[in-house]
């Protein structure tokens, strides 16, 4: 979970994160967009900066890769500002969906990006097939669906076989299907070694396919965890025989209200690390136990509760 003051950044403390931001804040008049962010995300993990529409993802994402200029606080990418030397070969991105000539090609438009980037021209198919792409190479822009305008954003985003990758809701407005070829294309890209930070306000997309998540609720970070984590367990879930002799003895033995009959089993308000106490009370009082399991609690209903209900659809 997250610090509640901000922690300096230390140079020289073992190998630099991809990305690491201290006490990051944004103002934009009276409105603090971003306020005070501490964020790490570590080589080699996806990580999903997740959070409402309108809670500060993009003005952070921004932040990072030097578009706008921060109200305070400081970013390193791989253990420097933004804008220093080299940064541009090593960081890719994909903000606000890709900037392409509509009449051009796919391939056409990576080659006027690898000009102007000093890319070398043989890289242009390997990107093409990175993201599944090649066949359509030389269809025009136009005429793409968006979901392959997205992967032609972030086959442009790898042209200079970066070692970050920052996407800006890279699902965002794609059909299921779409959804589905991104989703796998940043798994393939995370196992290639690249360390992908994106950003969502799909909890379902998320918990998909990121290592970790920050969670992000009017511009404050509220939680940063594994999914895992962040789900955490609530109780403990039993199925025995006979059901009723087993609610009787865990009502005597927890009290009423931490005993819910839910689905032919036992949901249990209680820590899980008591299971094996539990496991022998039932069996003491004659119930057959059949599984007894770590209780999660429900995800949606957690970011709900860290983000304050925030407006924002959570899939
Ligand atoms: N250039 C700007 N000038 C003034 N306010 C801005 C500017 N950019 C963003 N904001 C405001 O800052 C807040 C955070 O916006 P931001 O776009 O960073 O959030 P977000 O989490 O990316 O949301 P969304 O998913 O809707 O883009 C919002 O209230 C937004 O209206």
């Amino acid at each position: 979970m997250t610090e509640t003051l901000s922690r300096p950044i230390v140079p020289g403390a073992g190998p630099p994160h991809p990305v690491e931001t201290s006490g990051l804040t944004k103002r934009y008049g009276d409105l603090v967009a971003v306020d005070s962010l501490d964020l790490t995300v570590r080589t080699g993990e996806v990580y999903g900066f997740l959070g409402p529409n309108g809670a500060g993802k993009t003005s952070t994402l921004r932040m990072l890769l030097g578009l706008v200029r921060p109200s305070a606080g400081a970013v390193r990418l791989f253990g420097r500002p933004p804008g220093a030397p080299g940064q541009l070969d090593r960081v890719g991105a994909l903000i606000e969906g890709p900037a392409c000539y509509p009449y051009l090609s796919g391939w056409d438009n990576l080659r006027v990006l690898a000009r102007l980037t000093g890319t070398p021209p043989i890289r242009i198919r390997t990107v093409l097939e990175m993201v599944d792409l090649a066949d359509r190479a030389g269809d025009r822009y136009a005429s793409y669906s968006l979901g392959m305008k997205q992967r032609l954003g972030v086959a442009a985003a790898l042209l200079k076989d970066p070692r970050l990758l920052i996407l800006d809701e890279p699902t965002n407005g794609l059909d299921p299907a779409g959804m589905a070829d991104m989703r796998a294309l940043i798994r393939r890209l995370a196992a290639a070694g690249c360390t992908v930070l994106l950003s969502s306000h799909l909890l379902g997309e998320v918990q998909q396919i990121c290592d970790r998540v920050g969670v992000v609720s009017r511009g404050r970070l509220v939680a940063e965890s594994t999914v895992a984590e962040l789900r955490g367990t609530a109780g403990v879930r039993v199925l025995a025989e006979p059901l009723d002799g087993a609610e009787e003895r865990v009502r005597a033995l927890l009290g009423p209200d931490r005993v819910r009959v839910v689905d032919g089993g036992l949901d249990l308000s209680v820590d899980p690390d008591r299971a094996a106490w539990l496991n022998t009370e039932l069996v003491g009082a004659g119930v057959a136990v059949r599984e007894l399991r770590p209780l999660e609690r429900d995800l949606e209903q957690v970011f709900f509760e860290l983000t304050g209900g925030g407006a924002g659809h959570v899939g």
